[in-house]
């Protein structure tokens, strides 16, 4: 079945993985990155980023009170199962890390240029294949979109704002199917803006 893909805000909110490993700190990394209060709990924690608070001991029913999203990442598959019934029934978002049927979300493979993020997914098949559908669009998607993307989202809320919904969707189809990556990607932007300014006079006269 088909799985509803979001992106989540966690800045501020307060996350639980459960184990210390290689698996715990990789989705440490995320969660840091993108701004989470994060708790880890674990007997043995190694290496964890920057920020993250460290709980050493055996994981406790309570250490999920609270939280808004939780991973279950030790080795032993029972407890990892366990904690997420657990964490349903307090409504705690989470996943073990090793048991797709154990599991309210899986991290996809992230590509990210700037605010500009590609996330693949294989449904739980392919986490391997999932990296590799990344790294394939990446070879295509390269610095110059992130930049672009920061243009285009300068542009909007400057020149465009006040102007119709339909006006705007009819004038970014018809930037968006130019050539505007070579702009960016030889650092020509003074040419790409007079370009945009010569598009923006053509469409003057349109009404919505
Ligand atoms: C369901 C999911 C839950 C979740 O973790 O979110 C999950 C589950 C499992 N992964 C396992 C193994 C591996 N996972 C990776 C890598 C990644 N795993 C990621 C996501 C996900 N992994 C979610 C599904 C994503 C989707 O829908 O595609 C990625 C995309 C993102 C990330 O981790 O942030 C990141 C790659 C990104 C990158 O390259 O950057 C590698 C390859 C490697 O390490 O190089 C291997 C070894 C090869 C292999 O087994 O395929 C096992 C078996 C464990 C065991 O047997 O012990 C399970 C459990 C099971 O399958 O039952
Ligand atoms: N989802 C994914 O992307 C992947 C998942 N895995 C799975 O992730 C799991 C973890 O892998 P690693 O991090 O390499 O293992 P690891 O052996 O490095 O770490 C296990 C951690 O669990 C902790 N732990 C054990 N019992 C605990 C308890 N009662 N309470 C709290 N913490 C406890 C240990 O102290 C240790 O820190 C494996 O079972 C593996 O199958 C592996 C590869 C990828």
């Amino acid at each position: 079945m088909p799985l509803l893909t979001v992106n989540l805000h966690v800045a501020g909110k307060r996350c639980l993985i459960v184990g210390g490993g290689k698996i715990a700190r990789q989705k440490a990394e995320r969660l840091m990155e993108a701004g989470a209060d994060l708790s880890v709990v674990a007997p043995e924690v190694g290496s964890m980023p920057k920020g993250v608070r460290i709980i050493r001991g055996t994981v406790e029913p309570e250490d999920l009170d609270g939280m808004y999203l939780a991973i279950f990442a030790t080795d032993d598959r029972v407890l990892n199962r366990k904690l997420y019934h657990l964490a349903r029934g307090k409504g705690v978002l989470s996943m073990a890390v090793d048991d797709v049927d154990a599991a309210d979300f899986f991290a996809p493979a992230v590509l990210r240029r700037g605010d500009l993020e590609i996330a693949v997914s294989t449904c739980g098949k392919g986490p391997a294949f999932s990296g590799h559908i990344r790294d394939l669009i990446g070879n295509l998607i390269d610095e110059s979109y992130g930049e672009a993307l920061e243009w285009f989202a300068r542009f909007r809320q400057t020149r465009l704002k006040g102007v119709s919904m339909a006006k705007r969707a009819g004038l970014f189809r018809h930037l968006l199917a130019l050539d505007y990556i070579e702009y960016f990607r030889s650092g020509r932007i003074a040419q790409w803006e007079a370009r945009v300014e010569a598009v923006l006079a053509s469409r003057s006269g349109e009404t919505d």
